[in-house]
C-alpha cells in the first residue's frame, strides 16, 4: 500500500478522530444528528451537568426553564462536559450557551446518581434521524449546580435544541424530564440550607433597602413566615448591614429606616460563612 494511501487511510479512521479531537471543542457546531453521533469524541460520557437558577423578582421566587423543540417538553438547562474542561468551567459554558446568562456564580450541590438515570427509562428516545447507536441512550451521573439571580437584570435567550427559555413560579413548575423535578427539589433543599451560611440579597434587592423588604426575600425563599423581632435581632448580630439615617419614603405607615449592606462584611462573610440559625 503506498504511503499516501495508508496515511490518509488512517486519518480517516474512528481512532484517529478520537484522538485528534481529545479535549476539543468540535471545529464547528455539531448538527442535531452528529451531536447524539459523535458527541461522545468530544464529551465526558456518562457524565453531565444541571443548572437549576432560582429568580427573584417581586417576593416570588422562580426557576429558569428551557422548553425542548419538537416534544415541548421541559427541562433544567444543563448539558455535558468537553473533555479537558473543569466542570466549573462546563457549567458556566453550559449555562451561557443555553440561556445567554453570563457572570453567574454557581454553587454545586449535589450529585444525581439514580442507576435508572438513562434516558430511554424515561420515555426519551434520539430523534429519528439518528441511526446509529448514540453515547446520550446510556446512564448519566449529573452534577446539579444553583445560582440566584435577579430575574430583571437577566435576558433569557433559548439555544438551538429550545423552543423557548422561560422563568416559572416555583409552585407552577410542569413535569420536567428525567429526575429534572428531584433535582430542582434537591437545589432548593440546597438554597435554604445555605441562607443560614451564607449572606443573601446583595444581587437581589434594590441598593437601599427596609428591613421588612429584607426579612420578605427570606421568607419567600424559605416558603415561611418569620418572626419580625428575632428576625431583626439575628441579622443585626451578623454585622453585614449598615443603617442608614435615611427612611423609606411613600408607605402608608410610619416610613421604616433603609440599610444597606457592608461590602467588605459582605465579601468576608461570604469566604468564612455565617451562623444564622434561621431555621
Ligand atoms: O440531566 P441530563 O439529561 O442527564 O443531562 C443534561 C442536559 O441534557 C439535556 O437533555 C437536558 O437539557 C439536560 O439538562
Amino acid at each position: 500500500m503506498c504511503l499516501k494511501y495508508a496515511l490518509k487511510n488512517f486519518l480517516c479512521t474512528p481512532r484517529f478522530l478520537y484522538i485528534s479531537s481529545m479535549g476539543k471543542k468540535p471545529a464547528q457546531k455539531l448538527s442535531r444528528r452528529e451531536f447524539f453521533e459523535k458527541g461522545h469524541l468530544y464529551y465526558l460520557t456518562h457524565l453531565s451537568i444541571d443548572n437549576v437558577i432560582f429568580g427573584f423578582h417581586d417576593n416570588q421566587l422562580k426557576v429558569l426553564l428551557l422548553e425542548w423543540k419538537d416534544t415541548h417538553r421541559w427541562c433544567l438547562p444543563g448539558g455535558f462536559i468537553l473533555k479537558g474542561e473543569h466542570i466549573e468551567e462546563a457549567a458556566i459554558r453550559v449555562l451561557h450557551q443555553r440561556t445567554g446568562l453570563n457572570n453567574i456564580y454557581l454553587q454545586q450541590f449535589y450529585a444525581f446518581g439514580d442507576p435508572n438515570r438513562e434516558r430511554s427509562k424515561h420515555g426519551i428516545e434520539p430523534p429519528v434521524e439518528v441511526k446509529n447507536k448514540s453515547w446520550l441512550t446510556e446512564r448519566f451521573v449529573s452534577i446539579g449546580y444553583w445560582a440566584l439571580v435577579e430575574f430583571s437584570k437577566v435576558v433569557p435567550k433559548p439555544d438551538e435544541f429550545s423552543e423557548t427559555c422561560q422563568w416559572w413560579d416555583i409552585e407552577k413548575v410542569p413535569t420536567l424530564i428525567l429526575d429534572h423535578n428531584n433535582i430542582l427539589e434537591k437545589a432548593l433543599e440546597s438554597l435554604r440550607r445555605n441562607l443560614n451560611d451564607y449572606p443573601v440579597g446583595r444581587d437581589l434587592l434594590p441598593p437601599k433597602f427596609t428591613m421588612p423588604e429584607l426579612q420578605r426575600m427570606y421568607e419567600t425563599i424559605l416558603d415561611k413566615q418569620l418572626d419580625r423581632r428575632n428576625f431583626q435581632k439575628k441579622i443585626l448580630a451578623l454585622d453585614i448591614l449598615e443603617r442608614l439615617n435615611e427612611r423609606k419614603q411613600g408607605g402608608a405607615h410610619k416610613a421604616p429606616f433603609l440599610y444597606r449592606f457592608d461590602q467588605r462584611k459582605y465579601e468576608k462573610a461570604m469566604k468564612q460563612g455565617l451562623k444564622f440559625g434561621l431555621q
